[in-house]
């Protein structure tokens, strides 16, 4: 067992979290959001995504939100882009990496971005060669590594093949991402090793829904491994608008407890992150998804 001594976390919340509200919200709150994650120590922020605002209205504001943004030199700030039109969208707006999003699974990708498999890569492929050539980092991310909602499980093979078209067209990085929470700890580290057949530990991550409370779990499985990134989601926010029934991704504030507490560092200051879970939280008119806010807000009250 070879644990890592730091894990870089990806806060996705204000992308990944906010694209499935049902309540509008300002893109001075989102900007507010971001913020607050960067005060709170997190280096690396999904901020939005450069898709078509009638598949997804809720990110229709991603100029703006990222025009407004107070940045800093030492965070990176992260756009999804699924084709050329969101990618020169983008650009515009100087994101220090994009992010292409395909899946391991065909009904996934014709419903999440309208395409098969073999034609997101195609989509994709001229958005990683501009962005490269900009000097922008390229992660991709493939959805339903374990289940998905319309093919039920998915085999690793599939896995590895979806990571071998990313590699050959130039993606740097692969996001292996449980969508509708389904893993259980075995079957995610049979996903890792599938994307570990071609992408080297450095260059993965994982991205773990928590709709049955297995996220936690998939993370140190993970972390047994020795992978060292992840996303997760401030507040426990999130979930997909193609992933019916999908909850939230893992929350920060509970990876970040776990992480702590087994001596692993991680850069963020856990109180100032549930302040940031708090305020994105009393916006939409909830608690935080997590139960270490949970536990350390009672805490605050005595
Ligand atoms: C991918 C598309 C755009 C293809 O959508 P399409 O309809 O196939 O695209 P098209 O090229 O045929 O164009 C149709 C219309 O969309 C416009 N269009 C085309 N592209 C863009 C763009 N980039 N930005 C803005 N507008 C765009 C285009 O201009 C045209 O406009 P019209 O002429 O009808 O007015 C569409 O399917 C889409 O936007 N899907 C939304 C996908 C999405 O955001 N899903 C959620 C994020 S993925 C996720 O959450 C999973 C992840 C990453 O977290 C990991 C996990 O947990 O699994």
């Amino acid at each position: 067992m070879t644990l890592p001594s730091r894990v870089k976390l990806v806060d996705v919340g204000p992308r990944d979290g906010l694209q499935n509200e049902k309540q509008a919200l300002s893109a001075e709150l989102k900007i507010g959001l971001v913020h607050r994650l960067q005060d709170a120590g997190l280096k690396h922020i999904e901020v939005t995504s450069f898709v078509s605002p009638k598949w997804v209205p809720q990110m229709g504001d991603n100029a703006e939100v990222m025009a407004g943004l107070q940045r800093r030199d030492d965070v990176r700030y992260a756009v999804l882009t699924p084709n050329l039109k969101g990618y020169e969208a983008a650009v515009l707006s100087r994101p220090d990496e994009v992010v292409v999003f395909g899946a391991a699974s065909e009904a996934f990708s014709q419903k999440n971005i309208n395409c098969s498999i073999a034609e997101s890569i195609e989509r994709f492929a001229p958005v990683v060669s501009a962005a490269l050539a900009a000097g922008i980092a390229v992660r991709g991310a493939i959805s339903c590594t374990v289940g998905c909602p319309y093919e039920g499980e998915i085999a690793p093979e599939r896995v590895t093949m979806v990571a071998r078209l990313m590699k050959d067209i130039g993606v740097q990085h692969i996001g292996v991402a449980d969508t509708i929470g389904v893993g259980t700890p075995r079957k995610v580290q049979r996903a890792m090793e599938a994307a570990l057949q071609v992408y080297a530990l450095d260059d993965v991550s994982g991205h773990f829904h928590d709709t049955y409370g297995q996220a936690l779990a998939n993370t140190l499985a993970t972390l047994e491994m020795g992978v060292w990134q992840y996303d997760t989601s401030v507040a426990g926010l999130g979930g997909c608008p193609y992933a019916k029934g999908a909850t939230g991704n893992v929350a920060t504030e509970d990876v970040v407890y776990l992480l702590h507490g087994m001596g692993i560092e991680t850069g963020i200051d856990l109180d100032r992150l549930i302040d940031a879970g708090v305020y994105i939280s009393q916006a939409l008119g909830r608690q935080p998804n997590s139960r270490a806010a949970t536990a350390l807000l009672n805490k605050r009250l005595g």
